[in-house]
């Protein structure tokens, strides 16, 4: 097990406005991590940090020790919280410039994927329902052989019958010594494939736990938890 990422005194500002504030944060290679929060507690912001997305206002951030770049990028694959893809296009024709584009795409992966969810790879994004157009982008990005996947709200839009068989398909599709940084609110229906959790809230760090720990020394869920921690 090796660090994979790590944020170092990490801080951004939006004006006035401090969304995340002095983090400190290290991910190993090999887990699955829950990144959980209230809304505006600042988990899109540091995922976009980490993505090369939005700039720090300070603080660092490497990615096998290297700052975040042209070369981090090349080992992350990101599912963002909102769809970056051309609706118009199929899904097959989206496929092949991902596979020009990323050296790490696995075609294979992706269309076994899309034939265990029965989704015709000659449709059209644009026809598709909101869920099965998330099931595609998350298809897609889970068919990358990455060092990290980092998925903001993967199954927000799925219907719960369809959570838990994604939820197999991510655990089936990454590789023992990738990670998986997931930011959710559903948390009841991922917790069984985390390891870690990370609370976040006001942009600082709350707590970080492992699954089991939160169960043995709390007798609680995480879920459960969550909600204790965050009553409003
Ligand atoms: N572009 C922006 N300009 C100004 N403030 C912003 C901007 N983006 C986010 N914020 C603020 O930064 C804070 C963190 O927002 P962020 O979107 O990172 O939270 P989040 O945890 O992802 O929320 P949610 O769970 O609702 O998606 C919030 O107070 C938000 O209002």
């Amino acid at each position: 097990m090796s660090t994979l990422l790590e944020c170092k005194d990490l801080t951004k500002c939006y004006g006035k406005k401090t969304a995340i504030d002095h983090i400190n944060l290290a991910i190993e290679s090999g887990h699955i991590i829950g990144l959980l929060g209230p809304n505006g507690s600042g988990k899109t912001t540091l995922i976009k940090m980490i993505n090369g997305l939005l700039a720090p206002t300070s603080g660092s951030i490497f990615m096998q020790q290297n700052p975040i770049g042209a070369e981090s990028k090349k080992h992350i694959s990101y599912l963002p919280d909102h769809t970056y893809l051309n609706m118009n296009e199929r899904v097959r024709d989206i496929i092949r410039y991902f596979s020009d584009f990323y050296e790490d795409f696995d075609e294979k992966r992706a269309y076994d994927m899309l034939g265990k969810l029965q989704i015709d790879a000659s449709d059209r994004l644009k026809t598709m329902s909101k869920g099965t157009k998330e099931k595609v982008q998350l298809i897609l990005v889970m068919s990358r052989h990455a060092d990290l996947y980092i998925l903001d709200e993967p199954i927000a839009g799925v219907d719960p019958a369809a959570r838990d068989f994604i939820l197999n398909i991510i655990l089936s599709n990454y590789e023992p010594e990738a990670s998986i940084l997931i930011s959710t609110h559903l948390i009841a229906d991922i917790e069984n494939i985390l390891d870690e959790v990370i609370f976040i809230d006001h942009g600082q760090i709350r707590l970080t736990a492992s699954v089991d720990d939160i169960r043995m020394n709390n007798g609680k869920s995480v879920d459960a938890l969550f909600r204790e921690v965050y009553r409003c």
